[in-house]
């Protein structure tokens, strides 16, 4: 395994990969007939159907989801509708924001989205100076050798070449790609003569495109809808609901798995970019108050996380920092106890799904890549072949989300705790002489009242002081009123102090967010392999616990003598709640044993004529090839230890005889 801290992506050999996909139909892209059948274009791209194994491993990483979170933290889950009204995300802030930045081709029609653009372009040229470097080595080593051939090389090393600040630049730039707005991308489009790469043509300069899917709501049409692109936002909009669920204990944690939809502007690489997807999505809402604390966090101390923060990429580097979480919350890396255990916490789970803990990083988020919403977020990097991709955003929402849903509701979405003992607090009054105030105003002396009345503590202070010393405040109720002069006969600002018996606060909310199909995809780049020195025995290493099928079922020939012994073991193992599959077609047995391998299947169990006279079968597992035989009672018992990842393969060997080599 090459030093991946330094890779910009995976070296990997996708063609076996997506052929092995395909052809045992993990997913394909969706309405496929209607592609090659009509005039299917671009615009229909980003849509993907999972066929039976992906299906089923898409279920199992799901079902090792609601395990690894909700079960294990008393999550309250939520089941809410994807179809959500236009003011729910005009508040959120999405109808404003959630958007990218797209550059147009404007005599292609091609659409990009900028810093996809940038990077790819900046990218392929870097990539073209390694080449032309390696290439010029090359040359110097044979020298002489072939002139015509050397100096036709010459030319294209020359005009690949990149001079060293020139490299330089560039790396910067792409370490922080995500920093960008628009109108800096723009210029960086402009002063690198950043052109499209499919036609060579100059793009127009950058302009937002909202990433939601609209819609309407009833026949009339007149109510504006979106498909939301997060699950987030109806957690929000039921937490009075769940904190009353939960006693009005804090913290606790809502969840929700479901698809989101984003018009994203170019979905590429398969998966990774699609335009519905499914998304498990965690809001833990936690007191702000004492440095967002974790009570489990001992648990999770010693949790070793690779880690790229924000210093180290505005420096222009990759380089990892790799330690304990509780060192990065200490040294304020990772900002606070609650952020740091979920992070520990993803760590764990990609874990146990079989992924690569050395193609696994975290990346803080630059300030200006972040959501509207986030005041810090790390996002759970996988690498594969397409380069680092995130999979898990973890956010700090803070009291974002709560705070706007609950000015424009009116509904209180905050937590009140009694204190325990009650609290003096100083605060300024204002005290209008209402009796004067409506004869002098009149129709404005209702709106005056609000005014005063939604005045923060910081300008009351001030207007006291105002009032002391000019013996009256001027007042501006909007832009199309004149001001408003109250003197000292009309108002009165002092302090006073109150007793308060309850704390109110509005919580914050740390936020993980799982792309379950850019984990799949990424999964299964990790765990592929091919047997020595065949690309076509493509094997796919997933945990027992996550792969599709757990059991190949064979017989070792086509005697009818096998069958009955095949369906007894599937019924058990059904009864068992493990999946199994009976390949009884005239393939040779390697055959079949490998088309599982391609699937992932675990274990396969062969009957053969022994079976027959004593009852006993083989049970060969699929990494090493390697077989034991053992009573069918024996045998089942080892699946189910093994599915429930209570036995290794190396204890089921030193329990049961080993069976002849493959
Ligand atoms: N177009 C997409 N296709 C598949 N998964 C996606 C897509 N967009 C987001 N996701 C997944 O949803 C998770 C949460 O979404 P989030 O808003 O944090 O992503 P994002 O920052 O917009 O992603 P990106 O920067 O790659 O567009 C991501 O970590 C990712 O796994």
């Amino acid at each position: 395994m090459p030093d991946t801290t330094t890779l910009t992506s995976l070296p990997f050999d996708r063609t076996p990969f997506e052929s092995l996909l395909k052809r045992r139909v993990f997913f394909t892209e969706s309405f496929e007939i209607y592609r090659k059948a009509t005039n299917f274009n671009g615009d229909n791209k980003g849509l993907y159907d999972y066929g039976p194994p992906g299906c089923a491993l898409q279920a199992n990483i799901v079902d090792a989801w609601r395990k690894h979170f909700v079960l294990e933290e008393d999550m309250l889950e939520l089941d809410c509708t994807m179809l959500t009204p236009e003011e729910v995300f005009k508040t959120s802030g999405h109808v404003e924001k959630f958007a990218d930045w797209m550059c147009k081709d404007p005599i292609t029609g091609d659409y990009l989205r900028a810093d996809h653009l940038v990077e790819s372009v900046l990218e392929g040229r870097l990539d073209g100076d390694r080449r032309a470097r390696s290439l010029a080595i090359e040359k110097e080593e044979k020298a002489g050798s072939d002139s015509k051939k050397n100096k036709l090389k010459a030319k294209d090393v020359e005009a690949m070449r990149l001079d060293d600040p020139t490299k330089q630049e560039y790396e910067e730039i792409l370490a922080k790609i995500d920093n960008y707005d628009g109108p800096e991308l723009g210029e960086l489009i402009k002063r690198l003569n950043i052109r499209n790469p499919n036609s060579n043509n100059p793009v127009l300069p950058p302009i937002p495109f909202n990433l939601m899917f609209k819609t309407s709501i009833g026949p009339s049409a007149a109510a504006s809808a979106y498909l939301r692109p997060e699950t987030a936002q109806s957690q929000f909009v039921n937490f009075r609901k769940l904190l009353e669920y939960n006693q009005n204990q804090m913290p606790f944690a809502s969840a929700s798995i479901g698809k989101a939809f984003r018009n994203e502007i170019a979905p590429r690489s398969g998966l990774l970019r699609v335009r519905e997807f499914l998304l498990a999505e965690i809001e833990h809402f936690v007191d702000p108050d004492g440095g967002k604390k974790h009570e489990k966090f001992e648990e999770v101390r010693e949790v070793e996380l690779r880690l790229l923060d924000r210093e180290t990429q505005l420096a222009g580097q990759t380089d990892l920092r790799i330690m304990m979480i509780g060192e990065a919350v200490k040294q304020r890396i990772v900002d606070n106890e609650t952020l740091g255990y979920f992070l520990a916490r993803v760590r764990l789970f990609l874990q146990k799904l079989g992924v690569s803990m050395e193609k696994l990083r975290f990346r803080q988020h630059l300030a200006n890549e972040m959501a509207h919403y986030a005041t810090d977020c790390w996002d759970a990097e996988l690498l594969t072949s397409y380069g680092w991709i995130e999979c898990v955003g973890c956010a700090d929402r803070s009291v974002y989300d709560l705070t706007v849903h609950a000015k424009r509701t009116g509904e209180a979405l905050v937590v009140r705790e009694p204190l325990a003992e009650p609290l003096e607090v100083e605060e300024w009054q204002a005290m209008l002489d209402k009796k004067k105030l409506g004869p002098k105003f009149r129709k404005d002396a209702k709106t005056i009242e609000d005014a005063i009345a939604a005045l923060s503590q910081t300008a009351l202070e001030s207007a006291a002081a105002t009032l002391e010393k000019e013996e009256k405040i001027t007042l501006r109720l909007s832009d199309s009123h004149s001001d408003i002069t109250l003197s000292t006969d009309l108002i009165t600002i002092s302090q006073v102090t109150r007793l308060e018996h309850t704390r109110e606060y509005t919580p914050n909310v740390i936020e993980p967010s799982f792309g379950i199909g850019r984990i799949l995809y990424s999964l299964l780049e990790h765990v592929y392999w091919h047997r020595e020195g065949d690309v076509a025995r493509g094997v796919l290493s997933l945990p027992p616990s996550i792969a599709p099928t757990k059991v190949l079922l064979v017989p070792l020939s086509a005697q009818p003598a096998f069958l009955p012994i095949l369906r007894t073991l599937s019924r058990k193992l059904r009864a068992l709640g493990i999946s199994s599959r009976i390949d009884d077609s005239s393939a040779t047995i390697g055959k079949r044993y490998s088309r599982n391998d391609e699937l992932g299947t675990p274990f396969g169990v062969t009957v053969d004529f022994e079976s027959v006279k004593d009852g006993s079968v083989t049970l060969r597992e699929r990494d090493g090839m390697r077989q034991v035989r053992s009573s069918q009672e024996g045998v089942v018992e080892a699946i189910v230890r093994l599915v429930a990842g209570l036995e290794t393969w190396e204890d089921v060997e030193s329990r049961l005889p080993a069976f002849g080599v493959e």
